[in-house]
């Protein structure tokens, strides 16, 4: 049996009720005041737990939230999307990252140039081969680069120093991975694929808007900054606007089957804008800016029904497409009411920056099989963006044959209609061969920078899963 422990009195033993013990010596006037101080501190206590209480009560009536989950290659556009339901949705939060987004696009700039004057640097030594699967450089292929190019290139050289700089403040511990672009020219292939990207669960935003005391009040951007890269990047832009614009440069471009207009972050076009003294990115510029996600990052925002006059919590998910990241979304599986599967048709002549030996569309059509295969999934909505429309119809018009890469695609016209067409059959089928269960086929063709038209097709998603939300809470019939 075990021994009684004699019990001591509460006084003795508890430091605690030892300091709030009434004094020994209370009167009895000090004793009614602090019986009447206690009564009125349990009347506030008693009140604050009622109210959590009915917080509690009116939490759990409250509906769920609606869950979205964005998945896709990378580059397919999912942080594009997720800044599209931003802009809609949170205007004011996505206004106030201009600061933060002027540099991604500044480094989007200088990187455009380092894919240039590597492209002249392998025109000159014939032995190395550019990144692109399908393109090759013969000696044949050499072009005479003038004593202007040459010193284009000699001055432009010192935008390795700014893209230096940006990184720095950028790779916050644990916030982003990089590689610079000064590396030996030796291995350019390895270079261009390699990018800068962020882990969205660290606030890599806060490096350029917090703590500064000279902020431009309505675009957060500190102008006495002396760090930003902007002035060396005025200075250098008639460098820049000359360099894209020369003849070589574009027969050597176009020699190795670089099409930097469809590359992720091209701004060469908008020198002008974004190279100007106080530069503050639009609404499309922070569309059009490249920064690759690490991680799964989660976005809350309430989203009001116009019908209903009702608003609903919602939670989109944005993950990193680059396949060895690809392991990380499943332990999103459970639980979404809805993925937006990103599927860029026009990558249908690229091979992916990670894998060069695999085809972009085989890899989406892999993927899409896997996603509407999957059992955890067979109760979620799923819908199809095919995206990059703007650069399909681009491609297509330019002679590149989809039939070249697609062997099904047989002899049907090249043509932007027949070809969206027969891609959208081809996931269909997919889905319908595939899915557990059947499944209504949500496909929309998107321009994910074209903010007008995506509006459209997020507000008609919202509606939809709003609805079915509702139905499935059993709060309309
Ligand atoms: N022209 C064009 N560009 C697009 C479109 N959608 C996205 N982009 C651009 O393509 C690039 C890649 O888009 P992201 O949204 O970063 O791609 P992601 O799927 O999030 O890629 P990861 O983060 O690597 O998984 C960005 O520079 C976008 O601006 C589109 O429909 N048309
Ligand atoms: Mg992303």
């Amino acid at each position: 049996m075990p021994t009684r422990v004699p019990r001591r009195s509460m006084e003795d033993s508890d430091p605690i009720a030892n300091a709030i013990a009434p004094p020994q010596n209370e009167s009895p006037a000090a004793k009614e005041i602090r019986i009447q101080k206690e009564r009125a501190a349990k009347q506030v206590s008693d009140a604050i737990d009622a109210e959590l209480s009915r917080e509690q009560a009116s939490e759990k009536k409250r509906p769920k939230p609606v869950k979205i989950l964005l998945l896709g290659q990378s580059e397919s556009g999912k942080s594009t999307t997720l800044k599209n339901f931003q802009l809609l949705y949170e205007p004011k939060a996505f206004r106030a990252e201009r600061a933060s987004w002027r540099a991604i696009v500044q480094l989007n700039v200088v990187r455009s140039i380092h894919v240039i004057l590597d492209a002249i640097t392998r025109s000159q030594n014939p032995n190395e081969r550019p990144p692109s699967a399908r393109s090759s450089v013969s000696s044949s292929d050499s072009l005479r680069i003038d004593s202007e190019l040459a010193h284009l290139k000699t001055r432009l050289s010192s935008l390795l120093d700014i893209e230096k700089r940006l990184l720095k403040r950028l790779s916050l511990p644990g916030s982003t991975e990089w590689e610079p672009t000064e590396r030996p020219l030796a291995s350019p292939r390895k270079r261009q694929s390699r990018e800068i990207a962020v882990n969205s669960t660290v606030a890599w935003k806060g490096a350029f808007t917090k703590g500064r005391e000279s902020f431009d009040s309505d675009h957060q951007v500190d102008w006495d900054d002396p760090e930003d890269p902007g002035i060396l990047l005025h200075a250098r832009s008639e460098d820049m606007k000359r360099l894209w614009a020369h003849p070589t440069v574009q027969a050597i471009l176009e020699k190795q089957s670089i099409r930097l207009q469809e590359l992720a972050g091209f701004f060469l076009d908008s020198l002008d804008e974004v190279t100007s003294l106080r530069y503050v990115p639009t609404d499309d510029h922070i569309l059009r800016a490249r920064l690759k996600t690490l991680g799964v990052s989660e976005h809350r925002m309430r989203l009001s029904d116009p019908n209903g006059g009702m608003s609903r919590d919602f939670r989109i998910f944005d993950v990193g497409g680059t396949r060895s990241l690809r392991a990380a979304w499943v332990p999103y599986f459970e639980d979404m009411d809805a993925i937006i599967f990103l599927a860029p048709i026009s990558a249908f002549d690229q091979v992916l920056a990670e894998e060069p030996t695999v085809n972009r569309l085989a890899d989406s059509y892999k993927l899409w099989t896997s996603i509407v295969s999957n059992k955890l999934l067979q109760s979620t909505n799923v819908i199809l963006f095919l995206n990059k429309v703007d650069i399909m119809h681009a491609k297509l018009a330019s002679g590149i044959r989809l039939s070249d890469f697609v062997d099904s695609y047989g002899r049907r016209p090249n043509d932007f209609d027949s070809a969206s067409r027969y891609l959208k059959k081809q996931f269909n089928a997919i889905l319908k061969q595939n899915s557990p269960v059947p499944r209504i086929f949500y496909c929309h063709l998107t321009n994910a920078i074209d903010t007008k038209s995506t509006k459209f097709v997020l507000a008609g998603i919202k509606d939809m899963l709003m609805r079915v939300h509702l139905q499935e809470s059993h709060l309309i019939l």
